[in-house]
């Protein structure tokens, strides 16, 4: 659509000035057909802007949940797509990403879920070190809720360091927690079961 819409802006303005080659047309008849070319780009532009605007409208009302992930070496990737599936399997459209690429993302309708792991001291591993490069990504999700799953290991002084980050600045950016973020050690399975709970407590109270 985008590049249809592109192509007759394009060949609009082409003929605008293909007109104006013409030395059959008056000036007087070169300036009208020039401006109907030009009104009818202008159209196009509208249209297709409206259209994008109702096509992201229509994708952000469809998905329930966004499941945003930061990891090095799998762990939280594979826990956010297992929580992708638990919340399908209740019912509820899930959508995963990287966090990197949160920015891009159209608003879910029930919130965001981060799963971050931490990585060097306290830090941000790859797929999360770059997801606060626009100062004002955060905007549209103002009002939304979230909850975060942080995974770690106790044996380093930030436990769960960037989990607890995201946490707070999702939390100073506007958005409502759900609960508390969840700490997990060494990927601890009781840990991610609390998580679970927390999660089906939330569909039960709404
Ligand atoms: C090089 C390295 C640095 C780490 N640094 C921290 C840290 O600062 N704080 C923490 O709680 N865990 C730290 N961890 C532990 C990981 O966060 C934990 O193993 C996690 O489950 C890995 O998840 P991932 O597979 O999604 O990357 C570190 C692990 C490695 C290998």
């Amino acid at each position: 659509m985008k590049s249809l819409a592109a192509a007759g802006i394009v060949v609009m303005l082409a003929a605008t000035a293909w007109v104006w080659q013409l030395e059959l047309l008056s000036a007087a008849r070169q300036w009208v057909a020039s401006a109907a070319l030009l009104a009818y780009a202008a159209m196009l532009a509208v249209y297709y802007q409206r259209l994008k605007w109702q096509l992201s409208h229509a994708l952000a009302q469809s998905v329930d949940y966004l499941v945003a992930y930061a990891t090095e070496t799998g762990t939280a990737r594979a826990l956010a797509q297992k929580t992708c599936k638990r919340l399908e399997q209740c019912g509820f459209c899930a959508q995963i990403v990287e966090l990197n690429q949160l920015a891009g993302c159209p608003i879910a309708k029930r919130g965001l879920l981060v799963v971050a792991s931490t990585s060097g001291n306290g830090d941000a591993p790859r797929t999360g070190n770059s997801w606060l490069i626009e100062n004002n990504s955060l905007q549209p999700w103002q009002g939304a809720c979230f909850a975060v799953l942080a995974l770690g290991d106790r044996n380093y002084s930030q436990f769960c360091g960037f989990g607890i980050a995201v946490a707070s600045h999702l939390q100073q950016s506007g958005l409502l927690p759900l609960f508390d973020p969840v700490l997990v050690h060494q990927a601890d399975p009781q840990s991610v079961d609390f998580w679970f709970r927390q999660l089906k407590h939330q569909h039960h109270r709404k």
